[in-house]
């Protein structure tokens, strides 16, 4: 069939490593941190990257141009199907995973509204209020180094649905990875039943689908009640439970999952970006010095920064922005899959083939960055500047990133108050090796790091925003 297709098209596949029959390149796939090993297959073999897994065509592209040009066409704007994490763990309707089809339009449309930039501008008071809370119990726990990422993980999920979402997330950006779970390569394993001996991955997806069942459902069930109640804060579920209403539309599965989607999609990107962005400050002293002179100048060290205050401090912009190029929190961003067969670049693309955008390769192109290993914001400064990565760290075309207003945002307060307020360094004695998580939503592995108070109102923070 294979051969069939590809001779119908005339054209030939996209270069790539070479396999077995019908196992193909299984065996080459690489095993962590994808992305590297992709990085060098795009020197060795082009743009355009091939590889096929037992039969399943995967396409690699390598370069922004050939990223953005071939993922924003409208016939390559679907998921492939992932039956562990979509099936098993039950996310198959969420907004991420779903195919491009009417429930994920309505998903896209209620949001599409409702995190535009004015509206998400509204949550400034809510982050504002949270990053307060982060310093503080950053305080409270500045003593003694700290060797994982729970406080930080926990504040920046506070509100209510990360209580009930975070056990959930971890194990979603794991089975994401391609190759985490054998299921994905042999879809009809899920129908093995859960108590088969070495069906372990069907107990998994069993537990998990509770916990995504949770995440979607309480939050949504807590606003309706209190939507029916005297009062009920600004939400984007109420908002858009309001929109239906108005609409006279009585389906509301739309609107729970696209909040739902937001929830687990939206904390783990930001969260991972604040721990590279730590990591860097550790890497790099005098940058973290520069950007808290300019903090400094900004406040005068007496309040913490706000959103509004974005247009007097460049060097902070520019540092966001060098955090998202040196590791973007989704290195391999979410693969599309095509609706129909494609050529590009004089190859054929088969209907139904996987394609990634390996946007940590974007970060590291040579002739995109001049020196990508090295954390520079000034790149991003002045008339010379580079490509900023908000063109590509977002993803592309009609499935790009839906919280791209919110996670400017949120991680312009949660970096500012921090670097404001705290110098980051390691203990005396300690070497820190910049690694990372191997997963789909990937952070900074955890290392000894002190945060030591810089201004002396944190105590008295405790009672009131400054
Ligand atoms: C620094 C933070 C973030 C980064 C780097 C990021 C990046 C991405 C990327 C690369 C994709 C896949 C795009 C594609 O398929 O081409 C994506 C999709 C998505 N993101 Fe984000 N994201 C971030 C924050 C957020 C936040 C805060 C939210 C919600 C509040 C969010 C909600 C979503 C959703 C729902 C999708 C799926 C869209 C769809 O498939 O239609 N993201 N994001």
């Amino acid at each position: 069939i294979y051969l069939k297709k590809r001779k119908q098209l005339g054209l030939p596949l996209p270069p790539g490593p070479s396999g077995l029959p019908f196992l193909g390149s299984v065996l080459k796939w690489p095993k962590g941190h994808a992305w590297v090993e992709f990085n060098e297959w795009t020197k060795e073999f082009g743009d355009v990257v091939h590889i096929s897994m037992m039969g399943n065509h995967v396409v690699i592209l390598g370069k922004y141009s050939s990223a953005k040009l071939f993922l924003d066409k409208s016939t390559v704007a679907s998921r492939p199907q992932f039956p562990m994490a979509g099936d098993l763990m039950g996310l198959a309707a969420t907004m991420v995973l779903a195919p491009h089809d009417p429930h994920w339009k309505k998903m896209r449309r209620l949001t599409h509204i409702f995190m535009g930039k004015n509206y998400v501008e509204e949550f400034s008071g809510v982050l504002q209020s949270s990053s307060k809370d982060l310093v503080t119990m950053m305080y409270k726990e500045s003593a003694k180094p700290w060797n994982n990422w729970d406080p930080l993980r926990k504040c920046i999920g506070e509100q209510i649905f990360t209580s009930l979402a975070e056990n959930a997330l971890d194990r979603i950006s794991y089975a994401l990875i391609v190759g985490s779970f054998w299921v994905d390569a042999f879809p009809t394993l899920k129908y093995i039943p859960p108590w088969f001996p070495g069906a372990h991955f069907r107990r998994h997806g069993a537990d998990t689908r509770h916990r995504v069942f949770d995440m979607v459902n309480l939050p949504f069930e807590h606003v309706k009640k209190d939507m029916s109640g005297a009062s009920c804060p600004p939400s984007v579920t109420r908002n858009m439970l309001e929109r239906l209403t108005e609409e006279k539309d009585t389906d509301e599965s739309g609107a729970k999952w696209a909040t739902g989607s937001l929830y687990g999609a939206g904390m783990e990107p930001v969260y991972a970006a604040m721990t590279t962005l730590i990591l860097a400050m550790v890497l790099n002293p005098s940058v973290q010095e520069k950007v808290q002179a300019e903090l400094d100048g900004v406040t005068g060290k007496k309040r913490l920064p706000t959103y509004e205050d974005r247009d007097e401090l460049p060097y902070f912009s520019a540092l966001l922005q060098e955090t998202l190029r040196w590791h973007p929190p989704i290195p391999l961003g979410v693969p599309h899959c095509t609706t129909s067969d494609e050529t590009y670049l004089g190859f054929s693309i088969p209907q139904n083939s996987t394609v990634f955008a390996n946007l940590w390769g974007i970060g590291r192109d040579g002739s995109i960055y001049r020196e990508p290993e090295s954390f520079r914001p000034e790149r991003f400064l002045g008339p010379d500047a580079e490509l900023s990565p908000e063109n590509w760290v977002f993803g592309f075309g009609r499935r790009a990133c839906v919280g791209t207003h919110y996670a400017r945002l949120s991680l312009f307060i949660y970096a500012a108050s921090i670097l404001q307020t705290f110098e980051i360094a390691v203990p005396d004695g300690i070497t820190v090796q910049p690694e990372f998580s191997p997963n789909t939503n990937s952070f900074a592995l955890p290392f000894p790091v002190k945060f030591v108070p810089r201004v002396d109102w944190l105590e008295a923070l405790k009672g009131s925003v400054p």
